[in-house]
């Protein structure tokens, strides 16, 4: 019998070139790489300057998501082409370029199949299970939904991997999160993570690659699957997974770069086999009970800072250590938070409902649950900006356009738009948002922004009420318990 082995186990055996000595790391195959603008222009000029072809082009492809605008028409339709919208031009002509000289796909602004990276890889079934998937970018780990071990690098490893299709790294250790039970109405599998990285805390997953477990994960769409190992990262976590099973399959079936007939069912019997094995263990596991998660926020200035959504802010005092406590209140003086008062029924300037962990086609229909027939409140801007185009197609080819529009909401072009605020879409200094993204750090979402990390349901509850709300109150048969 062979000793028993975990998920991660098995993808890191399978793709190991030369395993790690004392001195120097292991070399991973790279079996996808996927390629955006803002980390790939250096890499592309050091393979250029050092006379080095891009080693496999099958293997990589590339989007344009970050600096572009999400008005339609691209930057030929902006009002003002000023300094920063040029110098964004610039980026994914830069890309565009770059992609030809290399012989790398590409999915420019204005293709059917552009979005951002890390809603494309899967939607267009490039992304697999037992596959090695890399990007020059931290949120890569929301692949690891598939089975999948997905890293963000840097840019030099972006140069390494264009050039040798590898990847240098030191193994990981193994961190099983267990949600068990199941998830009340109101609450998502953003709710999910929020809790996840408020019981682990930013750091407390460093090191770490994260296997999902327990029957609230087995329960998940691959959607919501995304959602949970997107935020893997800011656990500290290298990357996080979810072993392949029949929700997977499904959803990969039929998707353009899906394994057809014979292969298919190869591919299938291959993937059920990765599942962690039965007397497997891991380095550290942690547990958490999904049935009595409530709707999550967050208040502070890193992802790890939240709380129910009906909870009053924490007071920095109760911490015990010092540095913490003064991390704690200087989050505090920057969102404008007072220890003790309720969240809830606080004023919100913008909603943002968008970005790589929240922008699929299921998460603008939670969002439409809310907004159908009700109004924006007069004092807020909402934005809603989906993950890809097929993502936009597909929420207008049933109406949620229209239910967005109808409620006074913007609709926009795909892209990561807000949840990054160098494409144009930013917040005005001191104003604060209720964001679907994953970040909210100081200025994340432009200089002097403050941003709460929760929901579609819990944003666009925000967007109608003009106020931290309580999502349950607004849905149909869903008031809190
Ligand atoms: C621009 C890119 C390097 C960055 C990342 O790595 O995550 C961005 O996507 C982000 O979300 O902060
Ligand atoms: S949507 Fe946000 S988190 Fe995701 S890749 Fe873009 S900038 Fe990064």
């Amino acid at each position: 019998m062979s000793v028993p082995r975990t998920l991660f186990e098995k993808l890191w055996d399978r793709h190991v070139v030369r395993a790690e000595t004392l001195d120097t790391p292991a070399v991973l195959y790279v079996d996808l790489h996927l390629v955006h603008e803002v980390t790939s222009a250096q890499a592309f000029d050091e393979l250029r300057r050092r006379g080095i072809r891009v080693r496999a082009p099958h293997r990589t492809i590339a989007t344009m998501d970050h600096s572009t605008p999400t008005t339609p028409g691209g930057f030929a339709a902006l009002p003002v082409l000023d300094d920063a919208n040029r110098s964004r031009q610039a980026q994914v002509e830069t890309l565009a370029r770059n992609c030809a000289e290399f012989g790398v796909p590409l999915l420019p602004l204005g293709d059917a199949r552009q979005g951002i990276v890390h809603v494309i890889g899967p939607e267009l079934g490039l992304t697999q299970p037992g596959m090695t998937v890399v990007c020059g970018d931290s949120h890569t780990s929301t692949h690891g939904a598939f089975g999948a071990l997905a890293f963000g690098v840097g840019t030099s490893q972006v140069a390494h991997v264009l050039a040798t299709q590898c990847l240098l790294q030191t193994k990981p250790k193994t961190l099983e999160v267990r949600v068990d039970g199941a998830l009340a109405p109101g609450v998502s599998a953003k709710d999910v993570i929020l809790a996840v990285c408020a019981t682990l805390g930013v750091g407390g997953a460093t090191g770490h690659v994260i296997e999902y477990t327990g029957a609230v994960i087995r329960g998940l769409s691959m959607e919501e699957r995304m959602t949970v190992c997107n935020m893997s990262i800011e656990a500290g976590a290298r990357a996080g997974m979810v072993a392949p099973d029949d929700t997977t399959f499904a959803y990969l079936q039929g998707r353009p770069h899906a394994p057809t007939g014979a292969a298919w069912d190869a591919a299938v019997a291959d993937w059920r086999a990765l599942a962690t094995d039965a007397g497997a263990t891991f380095d550290r596991s942690v547990t958490i009970d999904g049935s009595a998660l409530r709707p999550m926020i967050t208040y502070g200035t890193n992802p790890g800072m939240g709380v129910p959504i009906d909870a009053a802010v924490p007071d920095p005092d109760r911490l015990d250590d010092r540095a913490e406590r003064e991390n704690a209140w200087r989050a505090l003086r920057y969102m404008g938070l007072t220890p003790g008062n309720p969240l809830a029924g606080t004023p919100v300037d913008v909603v943002f409902l968008g970005s790589c962990t929240n922008s699929r086609l299921s998460d603008l229909r939670d969002a439409a649950r809310v907004l159908r027939g009700r109004h924006v409140a007069p004092n807020v801007r909402a934005l809603v900006v989906p993950g890809s185009q097929q993502v936009k197609r597909a929420a207008e080819a049933e109406g949620l356009h229209h239910v967005f529009q109808e409620a006074g909401a913007e609709w926009r072009e795909a892209g990561c738009s807000m949840c990054i605020a160098m494409n144009g879409d930013q917040l005005r200094p001191g104003q604060l948002a209720v964001s679907t993204s994953n970040r909210n750090f100081e200025g994340r979402q432009g200089s002097g922004g403050r941003t709460l990390l929760a929901s579609p349901l819990t944003a666009a509850a925000a967007a109608v009420t003009g106020v931290i709300t309580d999502p349950r109150t607004l849905l149909a048969g869903g008031a809190p318990a």
